[in-house]
């Protein structure tokens, strides 16, 4: 309680000499003015002008540099961050928390089991090891720590305060409209797609995923995604994922896909820039894709109001056939406030298509990769599927393959494909005995919650944790691979099944093997996904026996 009024007193003080500050600038500025304005120029030289000039611009520089050192001050003294490798003594630490995060994430966690705060190049950010704290800040909290740092498309920075933000899942929570898009797409996944018509898309995409002697995991199954969330979230895509503008579409989202993952000094460099200059390289890319995306929506407003000449019978089952997530957005218009105009459903769409998809390959290049890594965890995963004739994608019953979903599980909790979730603060609010700023970053470790001492022999790669009598034990409060709380995965409660569906009809028709040496886990970008190397590997057809 004193130390609080001392601090109190401190930040009021500072406060008075930052006021002070401002007035001595006005005053001193303004004298200088009148001593200038008072010159005799008819009778001066012209270098008397100019050097009252000079000297005039000097120390309104000065002022200006006084008053933003008092600032400094005066907000330092004000908000009251966790302790941590955050301050200028500690630079080297916070350039290499970018280079070698999944190091550095381990060994934020041992040194600071609750909290810590660091700086990286993209600002201050709160790091939160503990399971109690995460869900204080990302449920507890929600309300105030929920905008979603997502700065991959660069071009935020443009868009309208109180508007849907146009890329990345970033749109704000305590923004009526994020929540009932949120709303809308769950409710989606649920009653429309979940067995119903999602078992056959899937089906229908593994099938024409063809994978040769020797291929790329991550180009495949990048391909693979996209096309899959590209008929979840706009059905009538499937008439056009054959033609050339579809394709233009894909190669640009991929040069997207390359430009977010691009893991180095430049990168970083680059982002700093866009930060301060609003130029960025993948805009315009996005420009084209979103124009893409919205040529699809008109086709939609098109055929709706087809529909509206059509029968009763006629309509109910042409908009069936159209359900999708797009529909699902359309559908919750009239609710939204501000009204959502095309730019802003353009980018759900994209933020669908590409989250989505960029999840998706993640994990199923992880997935590869460890059943390359573990040919015989695989085989046993193979056998299951097999034994129970899981030949083709079934959600509803990929529940009962147990050994399918303790890999899926293992695999996602030693490489969680987003390491470390990131929201910020949308003001500045008071938690325990800290002060927190407006627009700090908070972010939940994921990839240390994976890897505490809550679990047993957590560095070793072992689905049998998951199995039998073991499961019991597992700790369900340090593994949460897809989010927390109001902002967490709208596919969350489905994606487990997804996976071990998808896994299980793979090598039910497949044997994969190393085509050359594998990466090790511990490589691979790791920026806001996790994602290993890029590497082959050789796939040889099964008989259906
Ligand atoms: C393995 C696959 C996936 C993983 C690991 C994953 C992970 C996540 C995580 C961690 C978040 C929370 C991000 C944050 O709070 O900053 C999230 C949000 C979200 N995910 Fe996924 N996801 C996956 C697949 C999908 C799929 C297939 C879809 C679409 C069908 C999807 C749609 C969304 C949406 C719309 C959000 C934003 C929710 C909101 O902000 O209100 N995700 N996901």
């Amino acid at each position: 309680m004193a130390a609080e009024n001392i601090t109190e007193k401190i930040v009021e003080k500072v406060e008075l000499a930052a006021e002070v500050g401002t007035k001595v600038a006005n005053i001193v500025g303004n004298a200088f003015e009148s001593t200038i304005a008072d010159v005799d120029h008819s009778s001066g030289a012209e270098e008397d002008t100019w050097l009252s000039y000079i000297l005039s611009f000097g120390i309104h520089f000065a002022m200006i540099i006084i008053v933003i050192l008092l600032k400094w001050q005066y907000d330092r003294n004000r908000y009251r961050y966790p302790k941590g490798p955050r301050d200028w003594r500690n630079i080297k630490d916070a350039i290499s928390f970018h280079r070698k995060k999944r190091d550095n994430l381990l060994a934020l966690a041992t040194d600071y089991p609750d909290s810590c705060t660091v700086m990286t190049h993209v600002g201050r950010l709160v790091l939160l090891n503990d399971p109690r704290l995460i869900n204080e800040i990302f449920i507890g909290r929600a309300d105030l720590v929920s905008n979603k740092v997502d700065g991959y498309l660069e071009n935020q920075l443009r868009y309208k305060e109180g508007k849907h933000i146009r890329t990345g899942i970033v749109f704000r929570h305590q923004d009526h409209n994020a929540r009932i898009i949120h709303k809308a797409l769950v409710n989606h996944m649920d009653n429309d797609l979940v067995g119903k018509r999602l078992d056959s898309i899937v089906q229908d995409q593994i099938k024409q995923t063809h994978l040769t002697e020797k291929f790329d995991v991550r180009r495949t199954t990048f391909y693979f995604s996209v096309r899959l969330l590209a008929r979840l979230t706009c059905s009538s895509t499937a008439a056009s994922i054959e033609d050339k503008t579809f394709e233009l579409f894909e190669q640009n989202l991929y040069k997207i896909s390359k430009a977010i993952h691009a893991d180095t000094f430049a990168k970083s460099a680059k982002v700093m820039l866009t930060q301060l200059t609003g130029l960025s390289e993948t805009l315009d890319i996005n420009e084209n894709v979103l124009d893409y995306i919205k040529t699809w929506i008109r086709f939609r407003r098109d055929e709706s109001s087809a529909i509206v000449g059509l029968s009763e019978e006629q309509a109910i089952s042409s908009s069936a056939k159209n359900r999708d997530f797009l529909s699902s957005i359309l559908d919750v218009l009239d609710e939204s406030s501000p009204r959502l105009d095309e730019d802003d459903i353009a980018a759900c769409v994209l933020d669908i298509i590409m989250h989505g998809s960029e999840m998706l390959k993640g994990a199923l290049s992880w997935l590869l990769l460890y059943v390359a890594k573990y040919p015989e965890a695989a085989d046993q995963c193979r056998r299951e599927a097999r034994s129970k004739g899981y030949s083709s994608f079934n959600l509803s019953s990929a529940e009962s393959l147990a050994v399918t979903g303790a890999f899926v599980k293992e695999v996602l909790r030693v490489s969680p494909v987003v390491p470390i979730v990131i929201h910020s603060t949308l003001e500045d609010f008071k938690w325990r005995n800290f002060h927190i700023q407006k627009r700090t970053q908070f972010g939940a470790n994921v990839v240390a919650l994976h890897h505490s001492i809550a679990w047993i022999d957590a560095m070793n790669f072992d689905i049998n944790r998951w199995l039998g009598d073991k499961a019991s034990s597992i700790p369900t409060d340090a593994y949460s691979p897809f989010g927390f709380g109001p902002r967490a995965c709208i596919a969350e409660k489905h994606l487990f099944n997804l996976l071990t569906g998808i896994l299980a009809v793979l090598l039910y028709h497949n044997d994969f093997d190393k085509t050359g040496p594998l990466p090790e886990a511990t490589e691979g970008t790791f920026g806001l996904v996790n994602l290993p190397p890029k590497y082959a590997l050789k796939a040889t057809h099964l008989s259906g026996k």
